[in-house]
């Protein structure tokens, strides 16, 4: 399977240097960045190609991995569906925006596409989904990140947003595309709270869900990502274990 890239920064170098050629049938081949640079660089370093212009790259790839950012979802994502093209998108904020959702859904059933949502920095979605339907009452997500990861020179903690994760994407496009991986699963738009916190150097993100089924927390305390800290090293791991498990006879988990 052949991969084309999307936005060549910390989730596409981690992804790239990690998946040996071939790796599972994998080929990241195509690099496409808006810093044409920064697309040849990682193309040099995985032996492939870096293309200036986004659409040269569609008839040669099977799928598209997006990890720029969520506008850049609305930009392309309507360009690869349309081709038939199977897509994983990291910038899930973008999702959080029905009607675009719901033309991407549609659009991706007409073409016979599929859009692939990777778990990316937190845990806990399989259980998220399974009692989506069945009895959850409450689920909510408090994430705290250091000053450096949200932008902020502050010496005590702060509630930076307290509300819904369709706001909170608005607020903070790429520090919290967790909130709509979350919300899209369980189909609700879930509550969630960002705090700064300069006694922390991890991304931390708390799930909690409560229903019928009973109760469960989940805690992810991530590494960030060293060339950018607002990015877990989790999400790029997640992406690896998804486009691997696309050539997989047996699917563990889901
Ligand atoms: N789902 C999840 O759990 C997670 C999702 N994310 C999201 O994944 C995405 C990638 O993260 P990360 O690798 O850390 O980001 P980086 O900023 O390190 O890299 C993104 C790259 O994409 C480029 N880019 C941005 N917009 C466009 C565009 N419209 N067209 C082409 N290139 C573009 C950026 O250029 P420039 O720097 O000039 O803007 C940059 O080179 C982000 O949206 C982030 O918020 C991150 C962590 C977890
Ligand atoms: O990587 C993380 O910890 C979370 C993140 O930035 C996001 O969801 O956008």
């Amino acid at each position: 399977m052949k991969v084309g890239i999307i936005g060549c920064g910390a989730i596409a170098n981690i992804i790239t240097t990690s998946m040996v050629p071939e790796d599972n049938g994998i080929n990241i081949a195509y690099f496409f960045d808006k810093d044409i640079e920064r697309a040849e660089n990682l193309a040099s370093l995985a032996g492939g190609i870096a293309v200036l212009d986004f659409d040269d790259m569609l008839d040669k790839v099977d799928l598209i991995l997006e990890c720029a950012a969520p506008v850049s979802v609305r930009e392309y994502a309507p360009r690869v569906l349309e081709k038939g093209l199977d897509m994983v998108v990291m910038s899930i904020g973008a999702f959080m925006d029905m009607d675009f959702y719901r033309e991407m859904e549609a659009l991706a059933k007409k073409h016979n596409a599929k859009i692939h949502l990777p778990s990316g920095a937190i845990v806990g979605l399989d259980g998220i989904k399974a009692v989506a339907k069945f009895g959850l009452k409450e689920v909510n997500l408090v994430t705290r990140k250091s000053p450096k990861s949200l932008g902020k020179e502050i010496d005590s903690e702060e509630v930076l947003f307290d509300g819904k994760a369709s706001d909170a994407v608005k607020v903070f496009p790429l520090n919290i595309n967790v909130a709509a991986t979350i919300s899209i699963a369980c189909q609700r738009d879930i509550d969630v709270k960002i705090i700064v916190d300069p006694n922390v150097d991890r991304n931390v993100h708390e799930i909690t869900a409560k229903g019928d089924f009973g109760e469960f927390k989940t805690t992810t305390m991530n590494y960030p990502c060293a060339a950018n800290p607002k990015t877990s090293m989790l999400a790029a791991l997640s992406a690896i274990r998804l486009l691997k498990s696309f050539n997989e006879t047996i699917c563990v988990g889901m």
